[in-house]
């Protein structure tokens, strides 16, 4: 990589045309290429020191060999589709954005259930995968005194750890785990045919992790047979060419969006520069112009789980992902266009910490239990 110090660097940077933010953290690093992440070829990479990804872009020998790409940075938490070991094999720096989204994807899972009118209080969670995600869940739960059993084979240490049938037998079971294909612990078809027969009739399923970790076929088959479980499906085997049949099947339907807060999207791609700075042996970068929270106002008139709901949903209402999601099904346009489509063209999604409650008639355990939520 040609730099010569931090004021003009002059890096030729190949990006996912989906990042948000890329003039802001790279704009004075050099010259930045935007283009469609799931096509990208080694062609187009021919000049590229930098590249820059998200989840959709396999990052592997096929794409780099003979690139002089020196920094791949994926503005994800997933690294599913980067070849670490050949990267690492060839000396190419790279890096992913732990947690960068974390918070997005534990609203999601709040806004599902006030979606599908769950009240979580006075039931179990499951949570299968503790890392950032798991981990920032299984704290909102403590502080909502919710009880709550975890499966992570790495986090043995867990408090709340216990093996999988156990965690599957809870109320609300949450899947956020990685992909993971070899080592003593894959998690790749981990819910398969045996661990949904594992899962009780009435149970919540949330999958917000990698599709791939259900076995889908296995999941339509469960759910043509007993459709006795409640299923939200944020992510999908085979995306962008999901099937449609399950989707038909399934309660609450999404593009695998649960990470697609404006603020998680941001904090990947600062994240990258971060890493790249590292790399260059440069400090950390001083945040330019930090969204300062004017904070928006969010009403109810209502008090108790009603508030709690009514509120969430004012903010982010999944129900109209799973709109969006089932209009484009049932469109003219092969899924495998449209579904990349929606996450192309995403609203913007502000974290519960953007809004202020108004709620005059609210009762104290409700504004406790929002303010937990990260809502005020
Ligand atoms: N739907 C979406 O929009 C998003 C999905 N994700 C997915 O969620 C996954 C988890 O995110 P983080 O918690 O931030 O990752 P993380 O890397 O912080 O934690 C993952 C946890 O899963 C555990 N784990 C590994 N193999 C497992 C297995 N076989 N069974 C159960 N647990 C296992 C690990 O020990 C680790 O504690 C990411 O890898 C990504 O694939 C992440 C962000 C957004
Ligand atoms: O961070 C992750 O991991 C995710 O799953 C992302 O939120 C997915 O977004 P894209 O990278 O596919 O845009």
């Amino acid at each position: 990589m040609k730099s010569n110090g931090n004021a003009n660097p002059q890096l030729n940077i190949v990006a996912d045309e989906n990042i948000p933010g890329l003039e802001t953290w790279f704009g004075n690093l050099g010259a930045i290429t935007r283009i469609p992440g799931r096509t990208m070829s080694q062609t187009q990479l021919k000049d590229a020191d930098v590249l820059l990804v998200r989840s959709v872009t396999e990052v592997n020998q096929s794409l780099l060999e003979g690139t002089p790409v020196r920094f791949v940075g994926s503005c994800t938490i997933g690294t599913d589709h980067l070849d670490t070991a050949w990267l690492e094999a060839q000396g190419i720096a790279w890096s992913a954005a732990p947690g960068c989204n974390a918070n997005s994807v534990v609203e999601y899972v709040f806004c599902a259930l006030a979606a599908l009118n769950v009240d979580w209080r006075g039931r179990s969670f499951g949570i299968v995968g503790c890392g950032n995600v798991g981990g920032l869940l299984q704290k909102k739960l403590h502080a909502l005194q919710v009880p709550c059993k975890v499966y992570d084979p790495w986090l043995t240490e867990n408090p709340d750890s216990s093996d999988l049938k156990s965690v599957l037998q809870q109320d609300i079971v949450c899947l956020h785990a990685p992909l993971v294909k070899d080592g003593p612990h894959p998690s790749l078809h981990m819910i398969d045919t045996a661990a949904l027969a594992a899962i009780r009739p009435g149970t919540v399923l949330i999958s917000a992790g990698r599709g791939a970790v259900i076995d889908n076929a296995a999941l339509l088959e469960r759910l043509r047979g007993k459709p006795d479980i409640t299923t939200v499906l944020d992510v999908w085997e085979n995306e962008p060419d999901i099937r449609t049949d399950l989707l038909a099947k399934v309660d609450l339907g999404s593009p695998h969006i649960a990470g697609y807060s404006h603020d998680g999207k941001l904090a990947g791609t600062r994240m990258i520069r971060d890493a790249l700075n590292r790399v260059l042996g440069w400090p950390e970068v001083a945040q330019p112009g930090t969204d300062a929270k004017t904070k928006l106002p969010v009403v109810s008139e209502q008090s108790g789980f009603a508030a709690i709901r009514e509120l969430l949903l004012n903010i982010y209402d999944p129900r109209e992902d799973d709109r969006r999601l089932r209009d484009a099904a049932a469109g003219e346009q092969p899924m495998v266009r449209s579904f990349d489509l929606l996450r192309k063209h995403y609203p913007q999604r502000l974290e519960l910490s953007h809004f202020k409650v108004q709620a005059p008639g609210l009762d104290d355990a409700a504004r406790k239990q929002l303010a937990i939520l990260g809502l005020n």
